[in-house]
């Protein structure tokens, strides 16, 4: 499902953008994963990459959960897991990831209109988080396998952009490990996480995923796209408990 994109400068005319959505589509109906090169082109990757370059230095990411892990020769090491920084694009500092942000929404949302679209047409894609920036010191920092979206949060995709130039797995480990389930055997998704890549994959149990540990720094941002109903009944279901909760507190302050 490996689909590459022309170069960022023809991305303005709508038949480029039409094609990337039917591999969208197709990939999304046949794998359950999409992975588009080149989806910015150099130049407005750069840019991307350059911001989120200057947010490390300033310091805005959150410090890394620790997690411990087995050293090479089985000493248990405590290290910083992945730094995360939540960014919405409209941050002056920020216009380039603001850019990327309305580029996947652009393909995400059109996707999801066209006709004779899948399993996408399932969704009503109608909403999404903010951008998750996430590094990875190289210091074996990894993330365990888990599902995004396990109990329907209203979260359907995941939408990975990754920052990592001229990255090699061989040598800086880091690599995206996807089991798709209804997958046969042991057969199992990897992508690495290369400059200017975008990566789409179902949010939900049909992707259970882990980031393998990085021995270099290790960038990518993340957004989440809401199913409308879905997120209408997570809230619905949120507020519900809320109200449960309130009601028990009163009746023991009052
Ligand atoms: C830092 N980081 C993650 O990297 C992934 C994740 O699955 N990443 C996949 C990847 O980077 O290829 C996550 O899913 C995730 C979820 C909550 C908080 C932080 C998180
Ligand atoms: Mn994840």
């Amino acid at each position: 499902f490996k689909t590459n994109s022309p170069p960022f400068l023809h991305k303005n005319n709508e038949d480029v953008i039409e094609e990337m959505c039917r591999n969208v589509i197709r990939d999304m109906d046949s794998y359950g994963v999409c992975v588009i090169d080149n989806f910015l082109g150099e130049e407005r990757g750069n840019a991307v990459l350059n911001e989120v370059l200057e947010m490390y230095t300033k310091g805005i990411f959150k410090d890394g959960q620790l997690v411990s892990s087995r050293g090479r020769q089985g000493d248990l090491k405590t290290i910083r897991g992945d730094q995360i920084a939540w960014i919405d694009g409209r941050e002056k500092t920020c216009k380039n990831i603001g850019l990327l942000i309305s580029q996947v929404d652009a393909v995400l949302m059109r996707a999801n209109k066209m006709p004779n679209n899948g399993k996408l047409g399932q969704y009503t894609i109608d909403g999404r988080t903010k951008a998750m920036v996430a590094c990875y010191p190289g210091s074996g920092s990894h993330y365990v396998k888990h599902v995004d979206n396990p109990n329907r949060d209203g979260r359907c995709i995941t939408a990975i952009y990754y920052l990592n130039v001229h990255w090699d797995v061989k040598l800086s480990g880091g690599l995206l490990r996807i089991f798709p389930e209804g997958w046969r055997g042991d057969k199992v998704a990897d992508i690495e996480p290369h400059f200017d890549r975008l990566l789409f994959f179902w949010s939900d149990r049909r992707n259970p995923h882990e980031v393998q540990p990085a021995y270099q720094t290790r960038y990518a941002i993340t957004l989440w796209y809401f199913d409308a109903h879905e997120r209408e009944e997570a809230c619905r279901r949120y507020e519900k408990e809320r109200a449960k909760l309130m009601k028990q507190t009163s009746s023991i302050t009052s």
